[in-house]
């Protein structure tokens, strides 16, 4: 059996009194994609915000349940929670540059990390972005503000400036549902070249994106966990009545 990398058990989630999880147990194997799909309001948003503490920064969140990463409990009182982001990676469904050069912006983590060595620096810079597949688009224009890209290559520099930390984990929330086709697709190539290296949870809306690329697809529906199985399976032969009614298109 392949061990996990990440484990969650008997997760429940409330904003205020209202309960948004219901009891998530849900284990990642190192390296490969899940991907979380399900209704909108259905809990995978809520449910991977919960694994690197987003929700810490929102006030009337109340997050019970074992979350273990690596061995380590993510909700001890001592985890480091800026240590924690760096290992577990977050992209989000606007590509969120800051408003600095494309190579400011891939070198921050490092810098923030304490990395001082230039040479070093330009080396992850540049498999950071050679990785997130935009290298050859901004070679030539690394000093230029992020701000100035398209909308795809900014969230292909996002995705670059999460990998050059070298995190275990990247959770991507919806990260092409802002995006043209075309730059969805080259995302989806990224995520594709980069499966073998990371442990990849992505949130998608979109069942194709889902059965292309990834090796696992979980499906939520109302803050539950409904099955997770093999995408291949999950999208042939479902277990539940409630996957199948999903994936034909009869609600949702
Ligand atoms: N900050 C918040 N305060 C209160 N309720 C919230 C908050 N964020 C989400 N919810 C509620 O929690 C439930 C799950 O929402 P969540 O955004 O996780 O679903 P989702 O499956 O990711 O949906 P979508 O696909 O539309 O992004 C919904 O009922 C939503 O209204």
């Amino acid at each position: 059996m392949t061990s996990s990398i990440l484990t969650t058990e008997n997760v429940k989630l409330y904003y205020g009194d209202k309960e948004a999880l219901h009891d998530i147990n849900l284990s990642f194997p190192e390296k490969g994609i899940t991907a979380l799909i399900g209704p909108s309001g259905s809990g995978k948003s809520t449910y991977i915000r919960a694994i690197n503490r987003m929700h810490d920064l929102t006030d009337g969140v109340t997050v019970t349940g074992n979350f273990m990463f690596k061995g380590k409990n993510i909700y001890a009182p001592t985890t480091d929670t800026v240590a924690l982001r760096k290992e577990i990676g977050m992209v989000f469904q606007q590509p969120n540059p800051f408003p600095f050069s494309v190579y400011d912006n891939v070198a921050f983590g490092l810098r923030i990390a304490g990395e001082k060595n230039k040479a070093v620096i330009d080396e992850k810079v540049e498999k950071a972005l050679k990785q997130a597949a935009v290298w050859d688009e901004v070679k030539d224009v690394l000093n230029k503000s992020a701000l100035s890209l398209s909308g795809g290559q900014q969230q292909r520099v996002s995705i670059a400036r999460t990998l050059a930390v070298s995190p275990d984990i990247l959770l991507l929330d919806e990260p092409t549902s802002a995006l043209d086709p075309v730059s969805s697709h080259k995302i989806e190539e990224t995520l594709m070249n980069i499966r073998n290296d990371y442990t990849i949870i992505i949130v998608t809306h979109n069942m194709s994106q889902a059965s292309r690329i990834s090796d696992r697809t979980a499906f939520f529906m109302d803050g539950n966990l409904i099955e997770i199985s093999p995408t291949k399976e999950l999208f042939t032969e479902p277990k539940e009545q409630a996957t199948q009614d999903y994936i034909s298109g009869r609600f949702g």
